[in-house]
Parts: structure tokens; sequence; C-alpha cells
């Protein structure tokens, strides 16, 4: 008798989350609380701050990624202190761990708070905190990736990953990528090649956000301009056959997030998304959550919604759990104690 996929089974996968953006773990409730404790007035004059479930509301009406943004950035304003950002990344840890997720490899914006007089040592040591408390308390491993703001000058953004704190962040290990977020159009992935070639040569990992509204040419030039070792979003490949088969033989992870790309309207239903298209090319990918506190959902929840558009086969989710597993950037022996998990909760 097949095995029936249900919550349950999709739950006890042990999961590698690559695309969230921390502070889209902000929740109305966890944003009003720090508004109240930090003194900061929210836009008077937008009716959906009103309160929490005003704008929860409001959280089920985006139009367009660039009007999600508008929000995004707003709720940052009320992130000031260290314990503030660790409240926000422990949220977040203990949602995902409850969701059967073994590593993390999450963003943070750090223009989006230094533009604000919020150092970057502020950001950092709240986020180290939680993501040390997710360890020890959860046995949850996680890494940080700092994503560098596309609608800014690309001279912003080298500026910033140029400057004293930032630095001593990657050459303590603390901070072991790049990646590029926030406005895809018109940003072509080619305007921030500076950036990258530095961060390069500097060992450091690289990934950035390409074909979630913008077309498939970004993920190319993201690939042969960027050099990055994977693609965020990058559903709109499934438009060029050629690059397809050439991302297949590459390797090359895509980290799609599904119910973002419904709440965005990249797709009107997750049906949409091209799941079975990628798993019949051979393209490797992750499932996430990107902002789970803003698209009405955690990585399971993801999860669920893929299992139920595809009627994926236990065989299909060995495979997507598989190439999340060694995508990661975690060590060897992290990949086979997880790869040993994935073994037998699909022979169970
Ligand atoms: N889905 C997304 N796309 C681009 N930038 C983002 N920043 C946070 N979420 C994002
Ligand atoms: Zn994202």
């Amino acid at each position: 008798m097949s095995k029936t996929i249900d919550r349950e089974f999709l739950k006890a996968l042990p999961k590698c989350e690559h695309h969230m953006h921390l502070e889209g773990a902000l929740s109305p409730a966890l944003l009003f609380q720090l508004a109240a404790q930090n003194n900061i007035t929210l836009p008077q004059d937008d009716e959906c701050y009103a309160n929490a479930e005003t704008l929860s509301t409001r959280y089920k009406g985006f139009t367009s990624l660039d009007d999600f943004l508008g929000y995004y950035y707003m709720g940052m304003s009320v992130l000031i202190q260290s314990s503030d950002f660790e409240a926000l990344a422990w949220d977040y840890f203990q949602h995902a761990s409850a969701d059967g997720v073994q590593h993390a490899e999450v963003f943070f914006d750090p223009q989006a708070h230094m533009s604000r007089g919020v150092s970057y040592k502020t950001v950092l040591s709240g986020f180290t905190a939680a993501s040390e408390r997710a360890e020890t308390e959860l046995g949850m491993t996680s890494m940080l990736t700092t994503c560098f703001l596309r609608h800014l000058p690309p001279k912003d953004c080298l500026d910033v990953f140029e400057s004293d704190d930032v630095q001593a962040s990657y050459e303590a290990g603390a901070v072991k990528a790049i990646g590029l977020d926030s406005s895809e159009l018109p940003f072509p992935p080619d305007m921030f090649r500076d950036l990258y070639a530095r961060a390069k040569a500097q060992g450091l990992r690289l990934t950035a956000h390409a074909g979630e509204e913008g077309p498939s040419s970004y993920i190319s030039t993201a690939l042969d301009t960027l050099h990055v070792d994977r693609i965020d979003h990058g559903i709109r490949l499934a438009e060029d056959p050629e690059l397809m088969a050439k991302i297949a033989a590459r390797g090359t992870l895509l980290t799609v997030c599904p119910l973002s790309n419904v709440v965005l309207r990249c797709v009107d239903r997750v049906e949409q998304v091209p799941i079975r298209k990628f798993l019949d090319a051979g393209v490797k990918f992750s499932i996430n959550s990107d902002d789970p506190a803003y698209f009405g959902g955690y990585i399971l929840d993801n999860y669920v919604a893929v299992q139920h558009a595809f009627a994926l086969s236990v065989g299909d989710w060995e495979t997507i759990c598989k190439a999340a597993i060694e995508g990661s950037w975690c060590g060897e022996e992290r990949k086979k104690e997880m790869l040993a998990v994935l073994d037998k909760v699909v022979k169970q």
C-alpha cells in the first residue's frame, strides 16, 4: 500500500530552509509590541496600522512585490535594540524548528537598519544570540547572509559591504554569504558585478534573487556576471528550456517560495509554480517561506501547499529534501546527519 503524504509526513522530513528574510518574520503582534516598547509612531495616515488585525488583513491583499516591500520596510522601523532583533529571530527559529527545519540559512538587510541609525553591530549581535540559542535549545544549525538592496545605488551597497563592522563579521565567520534582494525590476543583477567580485575574492558564498518578477535573462546574468552559487526564486526559469537544461547540468540550486509567489501575484495559484517542470528537468530546488509573517505561512505550510497542488510521491519528496540538504552551505558531517534522518523518514 502506498504511503499517505499528509502534514505529519511532511513535518517529519528533515528540512533545510535557504530563503527567508529574518525581517520577514515580524508578525503584526510583535510589530505592535515593539512599537509600543520603543515609542515608535506608525503611519497615522494608513488605517491598516490601526491594530494587528487590520494590518494582518492588509497583508492578505498585496498586489505586487513593491506593494509588499512598502509594509516590510515600514515594519522594520520598530526594530531598534539588539534584543528586538533577537526576539524576532528567536520567534522564527521556534516556528521553523516546530516545522522540522534542521538547518536554516537566513537573510537580513543591513542597509535597511543602518540607514535608520541602527548600527550593524546591534543587528548582528541580536541575530547571532538567537542563532546560538537555536543551536543549543533546538539543535538547529543556521547561517547568516547579508543581503544588499538592489533599489539603492551599487556604490551604496559596496560602501556598506566594505565598512569596518560588516567586514569584521565576514572575517570572524559570523556571516558567510551575500545576497541581493528588494525591488527586482528594473535593477538587473549585472549592476552589482563589482560587489559580487569583491565578495567572491573574499571567499564568501554568493546568491541573488532573480526571476521572481524579473525575466529569465536576470537568472542567466546572475550566473554569468555575478557568478552566484544559487538563485533565489528563479521560477521564471521555466520560460527558457535551454537555460533550464543548463542549470540542471550545473546543479545550481533554486530556492523556491511557493506561497510568496501567490501572495505577491507572481502566479495566480501554487499549481503554476513550476515544481513538476523542475523535477522532470532535473533542476535542483528547495522549498522555502521567504517572509513567513507576511505571506500566511512558514515552511511546512509551503510543503503542504505544494503537496496539495502537485500530489507528489515519496520519491519526489526525497529528491527535493536531498537537493536541499546537499545544496546547503553547512559542513559535510551535518549533511550526513540530515541525509540519515531523511532515509529513515522515507523508508518508514
Ligand atoms: N520576496 C522578496 N523579493 C525581494 N526582496 C525581498 N525582501 C524580502 N522579501 C523579498
Ligand atoms: Zn526573498
